[in-house]
Parts: structure tokens; sequence; C-alpha cells
């Protein structure tokens, strides 16, 4: 193992290159992973606190989704109690984490990241297990965690050293410097949907800025949380920096975010939560010495517009996909997308064959389409779709499919209003509402008639229509002429505004901003 604690030398980041399951030797390393984790499922996880592992009577029972039979691991809970000595025992790791220097803290990351290319497949195949994701889809969120322990691994490095992005004026008979410090103890609340990236990405840009973290892991997905803190210890990550402590949102969540000593939080989820944390955080609490620092990563209601003179081949294809990757599970998902009346019916058709195709099945044998992720999600999403068969007209999928699971088919509805509720509301599943516009400024305005602003996708082969599209489609990252999901770390950094959060870009040179603050110091020489 290759250790990066000198920061001469640190090659430029580079993405992670996909791997081709099509390959024979790729495909059998796959099926060797799956059948090394399915040996290790059913078993007991306990909280990780400081170096304490405890267990707890009270669990969250993970299972497979598409194999409700299958007992992923039981996971021990943490009580407010639990969650109280986690945070003491982060406060006092705190005291020497922030000491170590930037380099040495990335040198932690880039350990991790070497690891984890090492294992990748271990890691997708108990995403494909614990969140029903298919091979690709776990390959890219795997990939996606290696990444941002690299890039943020060589951001801090760049914070710490450079002078280049915080010039100062110079002032004769005085030496200036800015220096980013850590902010404290801070609260990381993933999601469930990318249960390794998000939750890798969260976690390490805190801890490589020099914080300690509470980490609650999403309860759908808590054991590929597990299998990352179990890494983080393996490459010798000090005690007290990464503290593991599953539980309820509403009560380990409310009693952290309400905490005097919580100096941060950084959560990724929907708007509901997002909102509550935002303003429980916002109350002072007896004690507390700051005004906490909320980074919130909130959900979408993302569209493709898709003009007259688009590839309409290309735009479909699209369109689908950007809708029911992963069964639409992401903040992403293009469950959206409106097309100028002219070429409409065209593309209609073209999304309902496409869609029809898409085959739904078992994960571990890799289908396009598999299950939602739990049986709340599972009946909320039936419910939309009851929704939407009063609110369009049913041109693929409906309902239920077969399998052992939470099983539902991609569902298209075309002709749909904008102000529809499957217009409007994110349902987070696989349901796509197709809707006509007049002209290509209609269809922008339409994509914009949202509360959220995370992706969207624009399809045309008009230069100045693409230029209206770049200034006019509101949104944090917007695609031209391809999907609205995939989004690169360095290359697409990742966040939407209005209600899709606080604004952040995770993968993006300006995010471990959100984890430090600035120290200007002026020493007269
Ligand atoms: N903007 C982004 O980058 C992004 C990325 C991924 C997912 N999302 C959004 O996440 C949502 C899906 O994820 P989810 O179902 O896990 O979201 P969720 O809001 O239900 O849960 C997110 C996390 O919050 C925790 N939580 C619940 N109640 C809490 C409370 N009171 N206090 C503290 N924590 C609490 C959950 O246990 C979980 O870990 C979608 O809305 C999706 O759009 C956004
Ligand atoms: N960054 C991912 C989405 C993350 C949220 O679910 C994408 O670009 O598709």
């Amino acid at each position: 193992m290759t250790t990066h604690t000198n920061t001469t030398g640190i090659s430029p980041f580079q993405n992670e290159a996909f791997v081709d399951f099509s390959q024979p030797e790729n495909k059998k390393a796959m099926e060797d992973a799956l059948t090394k984790v399915r040996a290790t499922l059913g078993k007991d996880i306990p909280l990780h606190i400081g170096g304490e592992k405890i267990t707890t009577e009270d669990r969250i029972v993970s299972i497979n989704p598409g194999n409700t039979d299958e007992v992923i691991a039981s996971v021990s809970k943490a009580s407010k109690e639990l969650a109280e000595k986690a945070m003491q025992t982060a406060l006092t790791a705190f005291e020497s984490w922030k000491r170590v220097p930037a380099a040495e803290r990335a040198g932690y990351l880039f350990r991790a990241a070497e690891l984890m290319r090492e294992r990748k497949h271990e890691f997708s195949a108990m995403m494909i297990f614990e969140a029903g994701k298919n091979w690709p889809e776990a390959e890219a969120d795997t990939a996606e965690a290696i990444d941002f322990m690299e890039y943020y691994a060589r951001e801090m490095i760049r914070l710490s050293e450079t002078n280049e992005h915080k010039p100062l004026t110079k002032v004769p008979g005085e030496d200036n410097k800015l220096s980013y410090i850590p902010l404290g103890v801070g609260v990381v609340i993933p999601p469930w949907n990318f249960p390794l990236a998000i939750c890798v990405g969260m976690a390490t840009a805190a801890i490589v800025s020099g914080n300690t973290v509470l980490l609650k892991p999403a309860s759908v997905t808590p054991a590929i949380a597990h299998m990352f803190v179990e890494l983080m210890e393996e490459i010798g990550l000090p005690t007290g920096v990464l503290n593991f402590i599953p539980g309820s949102g509403a009560e380990v969540g409310d009693y952290l975010t309400t905490h005097p000593k919580t100096r941060f939080i950084s959560f990724t989820g929907s708007k509901e939560v997002g909102l509550r944390i935002n303003r429980l955080a916002a109350e002072t609490a007896p004690g507390q010495i700051w005004i906490k620092r909320i980074v919130a990563e909130m959900g979408g209601k993302d569209g493709i517009v898709v003009d007259e003179t688009a590839d309409l081949e290309a735009a479909a294809s699209a369109i689908v996909a950007s809708a029911f990757g992963f069964q639409g599970q992401k903040c992403s998902a293009g469950s959206r997308a409106f097309i100028v009346e002219s070429v409409y019916d065209e593309v209609v058709e073209l999304v309902a064959e496409k869609t029809k195709a898409l085959r739904i099945g078992v994960q571990e044998e890799n289908f396009p389409i598999g299950p939602v992720s739990d049986k709340n999600a599972y009946e909320k999403i039936l419910e939309y779709i009851e929704i939407g068969k009063g609110e369009g007209r049913l041109i693929a999928g409906g309902g239920k499919a077969e399998g052992n699971g939470f099983y539902i088919q991609p569902t298209v509805f075309a002709d749909v209003d904008g102000k529809a509720r499957i217009m409007q509301e994110e349902i987070f599943g696989p349901v796509l509402a197709l809707g006509k516009a007049k002209d290509y400024k209609e269809a922008i305005a339409l994509y914009n008639d949202t509360e959220f602003g995370l992706t969207g996708a624009f399809f045309s082969k008009e230069e100045d229509r693409i230029a209206y599209a770049l200034e006019d489609m509101h949104c944090g990252n917007l695609y031209i002429n391809r999907k609205c999901t995939g989004a690169l770390v360095g290359a697409h950094p990742f966040g939407g505004f209005n209600m899709s959060g606080t604004d952040s870009k995770a993968g993006g040179h300006d995010y471990l901003l959100l984890f430090t603050q600035a120290k200007m110091t002026a020493r007269k020489i």
C-alpha cells in the first residue's frame, strides 16, 4: 500500500475508470465478490464509539429489498445516552485531530481509497444486496466513493498549501496569511440511495478538513456504511475521529441536531428532513457558543426538455436512462420531460417502447430494473402511480412487478399538466411524467415551474436555443444533449438550488470550505 503523506509527487486527480462487466474476467470477479459477501450476511453490527464496539438490544434489521427473506445485518441502535457518549468522544478526539497536519490527514484518505479500490467489487456486492443496485449502478457508487476520497485529499492539500486561490493584498512590513482551520464535531447524515458514495464523501470531506464526525447512517443501508467505517479503522484512522452511531432519525437525529456542542450538520436527504434539521439547528441551545453550520443537499424534481431540432432517438434514450436508472431513486432522476408539440408523439412513442424493453429482476443477476428501497417507498410509489392514473395517460407499466421484493414496473404517463402532482412532487421511484409544450421557451418555463432546482437537461441542435437554455434553466447541474444523472466528481460538482438544498457542490473545489473557517494572521516583520 502506498502512502501519500508526502505532498510532492501526488498525481493529478482522475476519475476512477468504470469496470466493463461484459468482459468475462470482470463478470467472474463480481460473481466471486457476491459469493464472498453473501457469506458475511446476517451478522450483528455494533456501534463504533472511539475504540469501543457497543452492542445494544434495540436493533435495525437491514434486509435485501429484492429478496425480503434475506437479512443483511442486525444493527445495534444508538440511544440518546450513547449519542451523548459519542459526542464526548468526538469532542476529545477533535483536540488532537485538529492538530494533525492537513497533508497527513489527506494521507488517510489516500490509503482508504487505495484499499477500497482493491476491494471494490466487495463494496459493490454489498450494495447489490442491501440497496438493490444492479452491477453498473453499484460499481458507479463505489467508484464515486473512491473519487471523493482521492479528490478531497488533494483539495485539502491545496487549501492548506497554496495561496493562489486566497490571495491577500500585501502590506509592507507584514507577513499576512489566511488559513482554513476545522470547525469541530460534525454530525453526518447521509441518505440510503448512494449509500457508499455520499456517505463516504460527506464523512471524509469533514474528516480531512480536521473535524471529527458522528456518522448516523441511513436506516435502510447501515451495513454498507459499516464496511466503510471498518475500512477507516483498518487504515489506522485515529479512534474517535469517525464514530458510527446508527439510530432513529427522530431520536438520535433530533438529539444531535439540537446539541450545543454540534458545530455543523452535513445532511443529504429529503426536503422535509432537511428543513426540519435547518429549523431545529437554528435554535441556540443553552451553552452553545456558535451558529451551527448546515450543509443540506435535498430532493429534486428534475427533468429533460426536448425541442423539435433534437436527435429524438438520443433524447428518448436519455429520458429513459434518467428516469429509471436505479429505479428512479436518484435525486438527479429525470422524473419529468417536456417535449415540443411537433415531435411530441414521436418522442412519447420512443420513450414507451424503450421503457417496455427494460427487464425487471434480482440485482445479483444484474437486471436493468430491480426493487425499490423498502416497504414505505414501495407503498408511496404505488400510491403515486394511482394518482398518475388520474392525471395522465398511462403508456407503460402502471403497478407492481413480480418478485419476492419491492418490485415496481417502470411507469410512464403522457399528457400530464405541469401543475399535476406527479409533475411537482418528488416521487423517488420509477415513475415518469411527460408533458407537451408549444415551443422550447414554453417547455423551459414548464421545466422551471418547480420548488426544486437540482438537475436538468436540454436537447436541441440549435446554438441560440442552447444558449437560452444555459441561461434560463434554473438548476445546479444542467446538461446539454445528454442525460441528467451521473455527475462525476471534479468534473460536475453536484448540488442544487432552491428547495434542493443549501447550494453546496459535492465533488467541487469549494466544498471543503463548508467544513472549515478561515483564520487570518498578520505578523509584523
Ligand atoms: N441533493 C443531493 O445531493 C441528494 C443526494 C441523494 C439523495 N437526495 C435526496 O434524499 C432523499 C432520499 O433519501 P432518504 O430517503 O434517505 O431521505 P430522508 O430524508 O428520509 O433520510 C436522510 C437521512 O436523514 C435521517 N433522518 C431522518 N429523520 C431525521 C431527523 N429528524 N434528524 C436527523 N436525521 C434524520 C435518515 O435516517 C437518513 O439517514 C430524496 O429526497 C433525494 O432527492 C439528495
Ligand atoms: N450525483 C448523482 C445523484 C446523487 C443523488 O441521488 C448523479 O449525478 O446522478
